[in-house]
C-alpha cells in the first residue's frame, strides 16, 4: 500500500533525480555544440574531435533515455543504508555519501534482483517504484524477512511489480526489464564476458529481453566495448523492429542490429528461394566449394597459350602456367591480392621471349643487309681479322648482344603490362573477380559448379542454379562473405579515388587562396601567409560523426567487441563462420530454442551447432520460467514440444487462471471469414493490445482482403492492433491474442513457435480432421457463418 505521505517522499527524491539530469545534460549539450563548431586544423585533431563528439552524444542518449522510468527502486538495507536504483547513475550531491541513484548495472544494484526472503542479502526492504513520466504514481514494497516460500515454488523477486508488467497489453515494441529482472536472468546478464555464453530456454523465458540487457551491461562495465560495438543479430527485420528500442531506451547506441542477410555492406538480400537451396548453401562444406571455385579460376589451361604482341608470337605452356599460379598461392595471399605475383612471372616470362625473339629478328636483318652491301662485307672480314689477332672482339660482341636483350627484356617488362592483348589474357587467366561475381558465375554455370562442388548430389548442385543477375538471398551472405576472405580486398580503387578527392580539396583550397591573395592590399596579411592549401584543405575535411552502428554496419571487416546472436537454433554453419569472423576474439552471448528451429540448415542441438567454431568453449545456461504464456496455452503446446524434443520440458509459466485456448472446425474456403471474425472479436477483449493472425504464407492474401484494416507483408506494422503474419514472421515476436490457422504450417518448429506468441488468447481454426498434435485443445462449435 503506498501512502500518500511515502508517495510524496518518494516524489520528492524523484524531483531532485530529475533536476540533476536535466542540468548533466544541458551541460553536455553546449559541450557538444562547443565541439562541433570547432575547426580542426590536422587530421589528428579531426579524429580527436569525433572522438569527443561521440563521447558527448553517447551521454546524451543515456540522459534522454533516463527520462521514463529513470528510478525504479529502492533499497532499505539492514545497516540503516537506504539506497535508490535507476537507469543510470547520479552521485552524492557532496560526491561523498551514498549516490544519488545507482545504475542498475552497479554491483551496488545487485541485490535488488536477487535478495530473496529465504536469502535478503542485508536488505530489510525492496521498493519498486511505478512511474508515469515524471511522477511517482504506486509503489510495491516486498519485506525481507528470512521466511522462505514453499519448496518447488518458482521464487520471484518483486512479484507484484513482475505481474503487473506481465499483464500489461503487449504495444508491438519490446519494452526494457530494468525494474522487474529475475534472478536467473540476472546471473545470465553479468556473466563474464569472454567466451561462449549460451542460453536455452523455452518460448518466453526472456532469452531475448536477458540478452538485450546483458549487451548493456557489458557495454557499460566494459567501456571500451563502445569504441568496438555489439552486434546483435536476429532472424529477420520484423523482429528486429520488435526489439529495436530496447538497447536504446537503455541509452546504449553502439550496438548494431542486424539480420545475417544484412551484413555484407552493399547486397540486399532479400530475395526468397526454397528451402533445399538455402540448406544447402548453409552447409558447412560450401567453404570447400568455394575455396575451389577461386582455385578453378587460377590458370584455367589445359595446354599451351599463344599470344600475339608486336607482330611477335609469344607462347606460355601449361606447365609455366600451372606453376606461375603455384607460386603464387604459394604466398597464401587471397587470390585478388596474389594476383600480381602470377602477373608478372608471367609478364617476365613474355618479355624474355619478346626480347630474345626481337634480338634474333634483328639480327637476322643485320645479317641480310650486310650480305647486300659490300662495305658491311669489308667490316666484317676486318673484325674478323682483329677478331683473329686479339682473339676478343668475338666474345664481347656476345656480351653486347646478351646486354641488348636484357635491356629490351626490361623494356618490354615495363610495355607489356600495357599491352591490351596481355590484359585480356591475364583477365581470363587470373581475373580479378568480386565475391559477387565468383559466386554469380559459379551458380549460373552448370560446368564450373561440377568442377567446385564435386561433393555435392547432381541434384544438391541443380538446387544452387540460377541465372546471373538474379537477386541474392539471405542465404547467400555468408558465402558472399567467404568469398570475399578467399578473393582478398583489392582496394587500389578506392585508395586512388581518396587521393583525387583529396587533390581536388588542395586544388580547391589553393583556389580559395589565390582570389584570397587578389583581395589582398599590400600591407594586409593574406591568407595564404599564414597558411598553405594543404593545412586549408584539412581544416574543411570533416570529422567522422557517424555512430560506432552507423560505421560498423558499412564496413565489412568491422571487428565487433561482443556478439549477440538471438534464434541462434536458425544459423547455418556457413552463418556461424561470417560470425565468427566478426568477432575473432570469440565473446558471443547466444541464445535460442532448439525445439523452435525452422530453418533446414538450422540446429537441432548446440552442441552440434557450435562445436566445429568453439570446440568445448562453451558454457550453457538454461532459463527455465515461461514469463509470456500463461499455463493454460502452455498446455496447449506440449504436445507439439513433445514430439518434436521429447526431452525438453516446458518451462513452467508465472501466470495461470487466463482463457481457456479453442479451436474450431471451418471448411478451407471459410477459413479467412471465420478468421477475420475471430481476429475482430479477439480485437474487442484485448481493447489495450495487440492481436496476431497467424497463418501459412498461402493464405494470407486472403485473410487480409477480410481485413483490410490489419497490417500485413514484408514489413508489417507491428505497432497497429491487428498484424497478419506467417509463422517465421511471428518468431520472436508476442501479442496478447492469437488466431491460429494452422493449415499449411507443416513445420513442427513454425507450429510450435505459432502456439507461443500469446500472452493472454489463444484460438485455432482449421479445417477437419483436426491435426492429431492439436486434438486437446477444446473444441468451439462455431455460429453458421454470417
Ligand atoms: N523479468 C521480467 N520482467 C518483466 N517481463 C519479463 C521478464 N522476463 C521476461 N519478460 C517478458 O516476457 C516476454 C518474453 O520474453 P522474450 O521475448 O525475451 O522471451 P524468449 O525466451 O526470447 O521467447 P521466444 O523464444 O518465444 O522468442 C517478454 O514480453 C518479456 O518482456
Amino acid at each position: 500500500m503506498s501512502s500518500a505521505h511515502e508517495l510524496a517522499r518518494e516524489q520528492r527524491h524523484l524531483d531532485l533525480l530529475h533536476r540533476q539530469v536535466d542540468l548533466r545534460r544541458a551541460q553536455a549539450d553546449a559541450e557538444l555544440r562547443g565541439t562541433l563548431r570547432q575547426s580542426s586544423p590536422t587530421p589528428q585533431a579531426r579524429v580527436e574531435r569525433g572522438v569527443t563528439a561521440q563521447r558527448l552524444s553517447t551521454q546524451i542518449a543515456r540522459y534522454d533515455a533516463a527520462e521514463h522510468g529513470l528510478c525504479f527502486g529502492r533499497l532499505d538495507l539492514a545497516d540503516g543504508t537506504r539506497r535508490y536504483l535507476g537507469r543510470i547513475g547520479l552521485p552524492a550531491e557532496d560526491r561523498e555519501g551514498e549516490p544519488l541513484l545507482v545504475d542498475w548495472r552497479a554491483p551496488a544494484a545487485r541485490a535488488f534482483y536477487t535478495a530473496t526472503a529465504g536469502a535478503p542479502q542485508q536488505v530489510r526492504l525492496r521498493r519498486h517504484l511505478h512511474t508515469r513520466g515524471r511522477r511517482v504514481v504506486r509503489l510495491d514494497d516486498e519485506l525481507l524477512d528470512g521466511v522462505s516460500g514453499a519448496p518447488g515454488d518458482v521464487e520471484l523477486t518483486g512479484e507484484a511489480a513482475l505481474l503487473t508488467a506481465l499483464q500489461a497489453g503487449r504495444t508491438g515494441r519490446m519494452r526494457d526489464i530494468v525494474a522487474t529482472l529475475q534472478a536467473e536472468q540476472d546471473r545470465i546478464i553479468r556473466s563474464s564476458r569472454t567466451g561462449v555464453l549460451v542460453v536455452q530456454g523455452g518460448p518466453g523465458t526472456g532469452k531475448t529481453v536477458v540478452a538485450l540487457h546483458r549487451a548493456a551491461y557489458l557495454l557499460y562495465t566494459h567501456p571500451r566495448l563502445v569504441e568496438r560495438g555489439v552486434l546483435v543479430v536476429g532472424p529477420n527485420p520484423v523482429f528486429l523492429s520488435y526489439i529495436g528500442q530496447v538497447l536504446p531506451g537503455l541509452g546504449e547506441t553502439s550496438v548494431l542490429l542486424a539480420t545475417v542477410g544484412e551484413l555484407f555492406p552493399g547486397v540486399v538480400a532479400t530475395a526468397t528461394e526454397e528451402p533445399a537451396a538455402a540448406a544447402v548453401k548453409g552447409r558447412h562444406t560450401m567453404a570447400d566449394v568455394l575455396a575451389q571455385a577461386v582455385r578453378d579460376r587460377q590458370a584455367p589451361v589445359t595446354g599451351p597459350v599463344d599470344l600475339d604482341v608486336a607482330a611477335v608470337w609469344v607462347r606460355l605452356p601449361a606447365s609455366f602456367l600451372e606453376q606461375a599460379a603455384e607460386r603464387a598461392r604459394g604466398s597464401l595471399l587471397p587470390h585478388n591480392l596474389a594476383r600480381p605475383l602470377f602477373v608478372q612471372d608471367v609478364v617476365a616470362e613474355a618479355a624474355r621471349q619478346l626480347a630474345a625473339a626481337r634480338g634474333q629478328l634483328e639480327r637476322e636483318l643485320e645479317e641480310e643487309l650486310a650480305r647486300q652491301v659490300d662495305l658491311a662485307a669489308l667490316d666484317r672480314s676486318a673484325a674478323a681479322d682483329l677478331a683473329r689477332l686479339f682473339g676478343s672482339d668475338a666474345a664481347e660482341s656476345e656480351d653486347e648482344a646478351a646486354a641488348e636483350v636484357t635491356s629490351a627484356e626490361e623494356f618490354w617488362r615495363r610495355v607489356l603490362p600495357q599491352e591490351p592483348a596481355l590484359r585480356r589474357l591475364l583477365d581470363r587467366l587470373w581475373p580479378l573477380l568480386t565475391p559477387q561475381r565468383l559466386l554469380a558465375d559459379l551458380y549460373a554455370d552448370p560446368s564450373r559448379l561440377a568442377s567446385a562442388a564435386p561433393q555435392l548430389t547432381a541434384t544438391e548442385r541443380r538446387a544452387l542454379r540460377r541465372p546471373a543477375g538474379a537477386p541474392w538471398t539471405p542465404a547467400d551472405v555468408p558465402l558472399l562473405d567467404e568469398a570475399a576472405e578467399l578473393l582478398g580486398h583489392d582496394d587500389s580503387a578506392r585508395r586512388a579515388r581518396e587521393e583525387r578527392q583529396r587533390a581536388e580539396e588542395v586544388a580547391y583550397a589553393q583556389g580559395v587562396l589565390d582570389i584570397a591573395q587578389l583581395g589582398a592590399g599590400d600591407e594586409e596579411l593574406a591568407a595564404a601567409d599564414v597558411i598553405d592549401a594543404e593545412r586549408l584543405a584539412d581544416r574543411h575535411g570533416e570529422a567522422d560523426l557517424r555512430t560506432v552502428a552507423e560505421r560498423a554496419a558499412a564496413d565489412r571487416s568491422w571487428v565487433f567487441g561482443h556478439v549477440v546472436v538471438d534464434e541462434a537454433q536458425e544459423l547455418s554453419p556457413m552463418a556461424w563462420r561470417l560470425l565468427v569472423r566478426r568477432c575473432p576474439t570469440r565473446s558471443f552471448t547466444v541464445v535460442g530454442d532448439v525445439a523452435q528451429t525452422s530453418e533446414a540448415a538450422g540446429a537441432s542441438s548446440w552442441n552440434e551447432a557450435l562445436t566445429p567454431f568453439f570446440g568445448d568453449r562453451w558454457r550453457l545456461e538454461q532459463l527455465t520460467v515461461n514469463y509470456r504464456t500463461p499455463a493454460e496455452i502452455v498446455r496447449a503446446s506440449e504436445r507439439v514440444l513433445a514430439e518434436i524434443h521429447p526431452d525438453l520440458a516446458a518451462p513452467r509459466p508465472v501466470r495461470e487462471g487466463a482463457p481457456a485456448p479453442w479451436r474450431a472446425e471451418a471448411p478451407a474456403a471459410e477459413l479467412p471469414g471465420r478468421a477475420a471474425t475471430a481476429a475482430r472479436e479477439e480485437l474487442s477483449a484485448v481493447p489495450d493490445g495487440r492481436v496476431a493472425v497467424i497463418a501459412a504464407p498461402e493464405v494470407l492474401p486472403a485473410l487480409a482482403a477480410e481485413l483490410p484494416e490489419a497490417s500485413w507483408g514484408d514489413a508489417p506494422d507491428l505497432e497497429r492492433r491487428l498484424v497478419l503474419l506467417t509463422a517465421r514472421q511471428a518468431k520472436g515476436l508476442e501479442f496478447d491474442s492469437v488466431v491460429l490457422l494452422p493449415h499449411g504450417i507443416d513445420a513442427l518448429g513454425d507450429l510450435y513457435v505459432a502456439l507461443t506468441r500469446s500472452t493472454q488468447r489463444l484460438c485455432l481454426l482449421h479445417p477437419a480432421p483436426v491435426p492429431h498434435l492439436l486434438a486437446d485443445i477444446p473444441l468451439r462449435v462455431l455460429d453458421a457463418q454470417r
